[in-house]
């Protein structure tokens, strides 16, 4: 094994740039790394830092090829530190499998520029819990002594202050002769290491982790024991440190509270190679497993003691290592005050940053597509409520949080908890506007759910003859709409999360139902006064018409009989109908309440609702009277009230007309009666006081709740909208003057046409065949009635006649004989025409009659037209 890690020197490569080259042919620039590094790249290890001090910046990539990044704090740094050619590398490559170029036997030169690392190549034999193998980065720290730096200490010093803020473990590589000397044996460097370790520990005493320094003697002969050699290098370490000049407050440290010690002696490689070989094995496995078994253990020191101890971890977590080992580098190159808690802060800061946004490139994955989706919902005006939305921000921010954990906690508690807050505010901002714009799409998607689902079940119920109960479906669309709202919101819960609350959403949606309600309430009770009115104008339709019909009888006026039920009377007419007219609406209103209290609806909107009904009722009595009093309708009324009054007499019983009958007294008594109607029907007013009935009053002042869209439909009304409307002179007149007049000018007309009626009936009873007439004719006529009787043969015949006339009679043959006449009559006129016409078409003369004749056949036509046409009118009037 030895001899295949030994380059020979002539078989070197030559200089070359590539990362893999070994480490004597490196010069002091860093390999370019191909676009796909591989471990091939990497087979020596990487050269962190160069002979000119530049730190390499690959050595995430190569951390990342070889699988430490994610190893967080399982992992472990190990340093070499010596003389330069005194077998470092060597040794690295036989405890570790790393291929560090080892100078020739021949050439005694530099090897090691820089320093080197490699991770661990060496499998773990034994792979349990205490197995450290697949972690091991080793560091092969360039020797010092060396003649290529001569006295420039420089990089000796900083290159042990960079050890030692990153190693765990210091291997300090000296010969067995070297023990006991002071520069060779390294002591120069140790007392640098104590120096830089206590810089260090003025800065964060605390903290600072403790150092292991493995001392490998090598070429350990064993003339002189293990024990003596520890001894010497104890006694000799105890005396840098007492010479070392203490920073205030350190004075009486001690070496041990910030060093321990490990010593282990290897046999000469060349002189006694098996023996090396069997020891440096050992010693390797006392690496890689992390201890030894005592009884085992064949090493020439305590070699069953752990190696790793946790106190000695720096606790840098592996994926930030290359950036904290950049910073440490940084600080030291540039000869600043090494301060690792500011340095642990910074690199806290900064990974804790990338990976905040490392963890925030999965939670955009799942969270900006449901932004957009929502966005694109409020844009387009329907906010969607996003099915599964819940789930998928309860998993993205605990998926984003226990991420940024796992990954960030390992740094810097302070800096840690500070953003791991800033990433939790983040999320939440965004988690925190998706999830109110779902209540809000949720209460919008709510409210119209629940306005739709009361009109469809008021719908349905009207469609079942208004059976049922509007209070009723409103409490319980709410309930279902409560119901699903906090079902929505629960489901959007967000675990964690202190904002996630529903409850001022769900008071905001009650309020909003609350509305809704409201406004529905409203519609329903517009329903329902539409119905009330409904109702009042089919009931003043039916009572209203009646009173006025009752104009028709006439037996009101002075006719009227003073016995029995009393008719009603014109006089009081307006008095019945205002009487028919409240007693209907109070009814309406009974009910109007009766039905608004049962949804709900509150006092004052039951009060607005009654006003508008007296309102919208007068509306309705209004046009009712307007219908009766049109001109055809009212001049029916008044004939029939005249032709009552004329044609019937007191006891109500017709008149026949004498032509001794006072015709033109009893007319002119009905007319005048009948005329006096007309001014009392002019204007609605009371009997009892002569003035119209207290209509305002009555409708009373708009209630203060009334808003302005109440009284949109309404009408105006005489003395209660007095800029608009008519005043209430004006609402009760009925018949303005011109109207008066042209009636009364009408209706004497009509009434002249009954009186010259009964005056041709009273003239046309004298027109009647007089008795004596008959007494004269058979007078007269007795010889032939004597003579056909006494004449067997007439008499005869009389009796055939008869006897035919009744079988005629009796089969009900009269009419179809008659028909059967007419038909023979006509097709003889019409023969007997042809005839004439052959006649007259034989003669000049005859051809003009003809022409004449076809003439006064189309006048003949014509008037057969006529007479057929008036006759279908007169069966349409008698149909009307
Ligand atoms: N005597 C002796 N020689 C050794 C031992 N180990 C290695 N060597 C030889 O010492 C020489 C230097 O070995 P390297 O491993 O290159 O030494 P180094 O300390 O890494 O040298 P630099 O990297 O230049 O500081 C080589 O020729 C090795 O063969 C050992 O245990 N005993």
């Amino acid at each position: 094994m030895a001899s295949s890690l030994h380059v020979n020197g002539d078989r070197r490569p030559s200089n070359t740039r590539h990362p893999t080259a070994p480490p004597t042919m490196m010069n002091s620039h860093f390999a370019p790394v191909g676009e796909n590094p591989s471990r091939e790249q990497y087979e020596h290890g990487i050269q962190v830092i160069d002979e000119d001090k530049e730190f390499n910046q690959h050595l995430s990539t190569y951390l990342s090829i070889e699988k430490i990044i994610p190893a967080g704090f399982n992992y472990h740094l190990i340093s070499v530190f010596g003389s330069q050619s005194t077998g470092k590398s060597t040794l690295l490559n036989y405890l570790f499998g790393t291929e560090f170029g080892v100078m020739s036997e021949q050439e005694r030169r530099q090897t090691t520029k820089g320093i080197w690392m490699s991770k661990n190549k060496r499998v773990s034999a034994v792979k349990d819990a205490n197995s450290m193998a697949d972690n091991i980065l080793v560091m092969d720290v360039e020797g010092t002594d060396g003649r290529e730096r001569g006295e420039d200490q420089d990089f000796e010093r900083k290159s042990a202050l960079f050890a030692l803020a990153t190693s765990e473990v210091l291997i300090v590589n000296i010969w067995e002769h070297q023990v006991g000397l002071y520069q060779g044996a390294n002591m120069g460097l140790l007392k640098t290491v104590f120096e830089v370790n206590l810089q260090l520990f003025i800065k964060d005493s605390k903290t600072i982790a403790k150092t292991l320094l493995f001392f490998v003697i090598r070429d350990h002969i064993g003339t002189t024991p293990m024990s003596n050699l520890r001894n010497t290098l104890l006694q000799d370490l105890s005396r840098i440190w007492s010479t070392l000049s203490k920073p205030k407050g350190l004075e009486n440290s001690r070496i041990e509270d910030y060093f321990d010690f490990a010593f282990c002696a290897l046999p000469h490689k060349i002189l006694q190679p098996e023996k090396f070989e069997e020891e440096v094995e050992k010693l390797s496995h006392r690496f890689r497993e992390g201890y030894n078994d005592p009884k085992k253990s064949g090493l020439l020191d305590e070699g069953s003691l752990p190696v790793f101890l946790p106190q000695y971890h720096r606790r840098i977590p592996a994926d930030g290592f290359p950036v904290y080992a950049e910073g440490i580098w940084d600080q030291i190159v540039n000869n600043k005050d090494l301060d690792l808690p500011t340095q642990q802060e910074l690199l806290a800061q900064f990974r804790c940053d990338e990976i905040s946004r490392e963890v925030l490139v999965a939670f955009d994955e799942t969270i900006t597509p449901l932004e957009d989706k929502q966005a694109e919902g409020v844009r387009l005006g329907q906010p969607t409520v996003l099915a599964g939305l819940g789930p998928a921000m309860n998993v993205a921010r605990s998926t984003i949080l226990k991420d940024f954990e796992t990954n960030a906690s390992r740094y810097h508690k302070g800096v840690y908890t500070r953003k791991r807050a800033e990433l939790e505010s983040k999320v939440d901002t965004r988690l925190k506007a998706l999830f109110q714009k779902q209540l809000s799409a949720a209460n919008k998607a709510g409210v119209e759910q629940f306005s739709s689902a009361v009109s469809a079940a008021v719908k349905s119920g009207q469609k079942k003859g208004n059976n049922y109960d509007f209070a009723h479906i409103v409490d319980s669309e709410k309930a279902k709409a409560l119901a699903k709202f906090e079902e929505d919101a629960q489901a959007v819960l967000v675990q964690g999360a202190s904002w996630s609350t529903y409850q001022a959403d769900l008071t905001l949606y009650k309020k909003d139902l609350e509305e809704v309600s409201a406004r529905l309430r409203k519609d329903e009770m517009r329903r329902l006064a539409t119905r009330v009115e409904r109702w009042v104008r089919s009931r003043l339709g039916e009572s209203v018409g009646l009173e006025f019909n009752k104009l028709g009888t006439g037996r009101g006026g002075s006719g009227a009989p003073e016995h029995g039920d009393r008719p009603a009377t014109e006089k009081d007419l307006w008095d019945r109908i205002w009487a028919v007219f409240t007693e209907t609406v109070e009814s309406a209103e009974g009910r109007f309440t009766d039905r608004a209290r049962s949804f709900d609806a509150s006092p004052d909107e039951v009060e607005v609702g009654l006003w508008r009904l007296r309102r919208k009722s007068w509306g309705v009595l209004r046009a009712k009277i307007d219908e009766e009093v049109m001109e055809g309708n009212i001049l029916l009324k008044l004939r029939e009230n005249f032709e009552d009054k004329f044609r019937y007499d007191e006891s109500g019983v017709p008149r026949i007309w004498r032509p001794t009958d006072d015709i033109e007294g009893l007319y002119t008594k009905a007319r005048e009666s009948t005329v006096t109607i007309i001014p009392l029907l002019a204007r609605f007013k009371l009997a009892a006081t002569s003035a119209p009935p207290p209509l305002d009053a009555w409708i009373g002042s708009a209630p203060a709740s009334t808003s302005s869209a109440d009284e949109e439909d309404l009408a105006p009304i005489g003395g209660v909208d007095e800029d608009e409307g008519k005043s209430l002179e004006e609402e009760m007149t009925v018949l303005n003057d011109t109207k008066m007049q042209d009636l009364l000018v009408r209706f004497k007309k009509t009434a002249d046409g009954v009186y010259v009626e009964a005056k041709r009936s009273a003239i046309g009873g004298m027109t009647q065949v007089p008795l004596y007439f008959y007494g004269l004719l058979l007078a007269l006529g007795w010889n032939e009635i004597v003579a056909v009787l006494r004449n067997p043969l007439y008499f005869v015949f009389l009796i055939l006649i008869g006897v035919g006339a009744y079988v005629t009679y009796t089969l009900n043959l009269w009419g179809p004989m008659a028909r059967m006449t007419n038909a023979a009559s006509n097709q003889a006129l019409e023969i007997g025409k042809e005839k004439l016409r052959e006649f007259l078409a034989n003669t000049e003369t005859g051809r003009q009659a003809v022409a004449m004749s076809g003439r006064g056949e189309s006048i003949g036509m014509e008037r057969l037209d006529r007479q057929g046409k008036k006759k279908v009118e007169s069966e349409d009037e008698d149909e009307i």
